[in-house]
């Protein structure tokens, strides 16, 4: 198993990163001071629930956990205040205190969801994070929790950090092949965003990676959980620096939110979202290789880079406004100035961003 910290002073906790971990939940509770006195609950949705929740359960109940369990559809449509409520109702009725902990099994969309119960039930109670998508191994890090609004993204949330991210790489291995994909697309985006070496690693590896193996998957999810957890720990509640996290983001979001949530998966929107942002950081001066390299990886990776041609150039505008990046009056877009290196800019013409979401769709 391996080991990284997020360091937030009292708010600091540990990711393990290995195989078998779920058998070792109830453990790990006691390990980390978690009261066997109040129940827990586990959020998962319909795919987690069947592969895995059994486990999770018998785990803690072997260790004289209570536990209740509710579970979502699949996919991104469950980020809704609606099934918030729901998660809130489970949680009365089966008796959840202020002591209680709430797991998240699942990807991205489960961590989110369930760490918002987390934050808000009784103004906060205790998280656990147990990710089972290549995905997670950035939502289940950095405490941003929050459900999605018809018109923009991730608008209702929080900041409320986990006890600590168990990370079981078995539960990988039941992954469809786009969600792999998918989910590299951010372990991708921690090497462009910070670190050089790791960014040709993964595509020099795309091959291994793809077919879950072991030794290069443990590897890729440690050094990208370290970047999220250096950055984080530099600053928690994005007042700065952590807006870095958001290379892809400005765009991605947009044609999420455009699409449907749900036809692009995250990490797709992202990759294209990544090419847009080398688009424009060439046009405004950067060299081309910023574009061509990050173009070859997401390539390598099978992850396409065109904007779906049916999207409408002017609704992705419209939900760029609408995002959290879009303040005082300007988009802001984190732009790569090499590979490993990115700039924050708030000065990036909306024309070149219609010109480049245009471009894009004529790729597609
Ligand atoms: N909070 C953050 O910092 C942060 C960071 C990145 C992404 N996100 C959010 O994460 C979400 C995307 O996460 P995701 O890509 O993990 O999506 P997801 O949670 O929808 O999971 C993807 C699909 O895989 C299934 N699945 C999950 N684990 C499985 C397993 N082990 N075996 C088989 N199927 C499994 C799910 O049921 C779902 O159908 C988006 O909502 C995005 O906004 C948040
Ligand atoms: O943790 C962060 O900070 C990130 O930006 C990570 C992103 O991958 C993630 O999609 C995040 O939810 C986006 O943040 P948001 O504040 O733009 O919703
Ligand atoms: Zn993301």
């Amino acid at each position: 198993m391996r080991e990284l910290r997020v360091e937030l002073e009292e708010r600091s906790y540990p990711i393990y990163i290995g195989e078998g971990l779920l058998n070792e939940t109830g453990a790990m509770f006691e390990k980390h001071g978690i009261t066997a006195k109040s129940p827990v609950l586990i959020i998962s949705d319909e795919n987690t629930a069947g592969l895995y929740l059994r486990r999770v359960e018998d785990a803690l109940k072997q260790k004289g956990y209570r536990t209740a369990s509710y579970s979502v559809p699949a996919g991104e449509q469950s980020k809704t205040l609606a099934l918030l409520q729901d998660a809130v109702t489970v949680a009365l009725e089966a008796g959840l205190d202020r002591s209680s902990t709430v797991i998240a099994l699942g990807g991205g969309v489960v961590g989110d969801l369930a760490g918002f119960v987390a934050a808000t039930y009784m103004r906060g109670i205790r998280f656990v994070q147990i990710p089972t998508t290549i995905l997670a191994h950035d939502s289940s890090v950095g405490g941003k929790v929050a459900v999605n609004h018809p018109l923009a993204k991730n608008i209702i949330g929080a900041f409320h950090q986990p006890d600590f991210v168990l990370y079981d790489i078995d539960t990988l291995k039941t992954l469809p092949i786009r969600e792999v994909r998918a989910g590299l697309s951010e372990v991708i985006k921690h090497g462009l965003i910070w670190n050089e070496d790791f960014a040709y690693w993964c595509e020099a590896n795309a091959s291994k990676l793809l077919a879950l193996d072991s030794e290069a998957l443990i590897y890729a999810l440690y050094e990208g959980c370290k970047v999220k957890s250096i950055v984080v720990s530099q600053d928690e509640r994005e007042n700065d620096l952590r807006a870095i996290l958001n290379l892809g983001h400005t765009i991605g979001h947009a044609l999420e939110a455009v699409a449907g949530y749900g036809e692009l998966l995250h990490g797709e929107a992202i990759a294209i979202g990544m090419i847009g942002a080398a688009r424009i950081s060439v046009k405004m001066g950067q060299p081309q290789d910023v574009l061509t390299v990050t173009e070859r990886i997401f390539n390598a990776f099978g992850l396409r880079t065109a904007i779906p041609a049916h999207l409408d150039t002017d609704s992705i505008m419209s939900a760029m406004m609408h995002d959290k990046k879009f303040k005082e009056g300007t988009m802001v877009f984190i732009l790569p100035k090499a590979i490993g290196k990115v700039e924050i800019h708030k000065d990036v013409p909306i024309s070149l961003v219609k010109e480049t979401v245009d471009f894009l769709k004529q790729e597609g």
